[in-house]
């Protein structure tokens, strides 16, 4: 059985996941640290992840960026592997993030879905192809507006794993209500869209000339983010320090 720390547990991932977790045989949450406690729980809850003195195995987090640093060093000093999923966090926090998967296992992931894990492979292709064939790249997200970061960190994971096909020659363009000139044919517009309650939708559009072709993924409920986060965990557990990502666990 895979004790879980759910970092997070009273926000609408952390509540996803604590659902899901009841279905689970080979997994529980063990115990969980959220800044809101003043709902009952099934399992203790601590409101600073300093208190925490409950046994664990691997730590799942979706909270909040600035309790990322913390988070951090209660791992390294716990050496506890950690299930990194908040976003928007600093250039600072990812090196961070880098130094202390010296010492544990840290699995970093933007997005813990099957599909937009999948995307991230499939870009690299139509990157190949249709940026030397001259296509524009733009990329539109779309999430609800509780949403504290933009743009998403699966938008900026997208970017990065087509840029990386590219040698690293594109630049992310964010705002175009700033830029008074013509589009540069070496960037990625990066647009992003918050209302309502959506979920998360990504478009990924190559546009040519007299051609489109456009890649989206919409999740139409968390639960696609919190069974991956399950079974990352559950992979995560007992593994050597290091980086994971997504594509270990689902063995893409
Ligand atoms: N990788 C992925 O697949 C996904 C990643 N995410 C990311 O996960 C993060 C959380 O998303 P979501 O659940 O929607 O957000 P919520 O705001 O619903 O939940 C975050 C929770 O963290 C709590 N929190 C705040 N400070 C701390 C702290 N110091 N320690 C522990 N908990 C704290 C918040 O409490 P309070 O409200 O009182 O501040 C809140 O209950 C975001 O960064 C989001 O982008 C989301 C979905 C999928
Ligand atoms: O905040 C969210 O809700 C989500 N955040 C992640 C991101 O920033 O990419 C993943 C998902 O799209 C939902």
């Amino acid at each position: 059985m895979v004790k879980f720390l759910m970092h997070g547990c009273n926000g609408k991932m952390g509540r996803m996941i604590t659902e899901i977790v009841k279905g689970e045989e080979s997994a529980a949450i063990a115990a969980g640290v959220d800044a809101y406690t003043e709902v009952p729980n099934e399992y203790p809850v601590f409101d600073a992840i300093e208190k925490c003195d409950v046994d664990v195995d691997v730590v799942i987090d979706f909270s909040t960026a600035k309790a990322v640093d913390g988070l951090l060093d209660y791992c390294v000093a716990k050496k506890l592997p950690l299930v990194l999923c908040t976003t928007g966090l600093s250039e600072e926090q990812l090196k961070k993030v880098e130094e202390a998967s010296k010492e544990v296992a840290i699995l970093k992931s933007a997005n813990m879905s099957l599909g937009i894990n999948l995307l991230l492979k499939l870009l690299k292709d139509a990157a190949k192809v249709l940026a030397p064939a001259g296509y524009d790249i733009e990329i539109v997200e779309r999430h609800h507006n509780q949403k504290l970061d933009a743009p998403s960190g699966t938008a900026l994971a997208l970017a990065d794993s087509i840029n990386d096909e590219l040698d690293n020659e594109y630049h992310y363009v964010y705002d175009r209500s700033q830029v008074r000139q013509k589009r540069e044919k070496k960037e990625i517009g990066i647009s992003a869209v918050r209302g309502g309650t959506i979920v998360g939708n990504h478009e990924v559009i190559f546009a040519g000339t007299d051609e489109v072709i456009e890649f989206t993924h919409t999740a139409y409920s968390r639960s696609v983010f919190a069974k991956g986060a399950v079974e990352a965990g559950k992979f995560l557990a007992g593994k050597a320090a290091g980086m994971y990502d997504m594509g270990d666990v689902v063995g893409l």
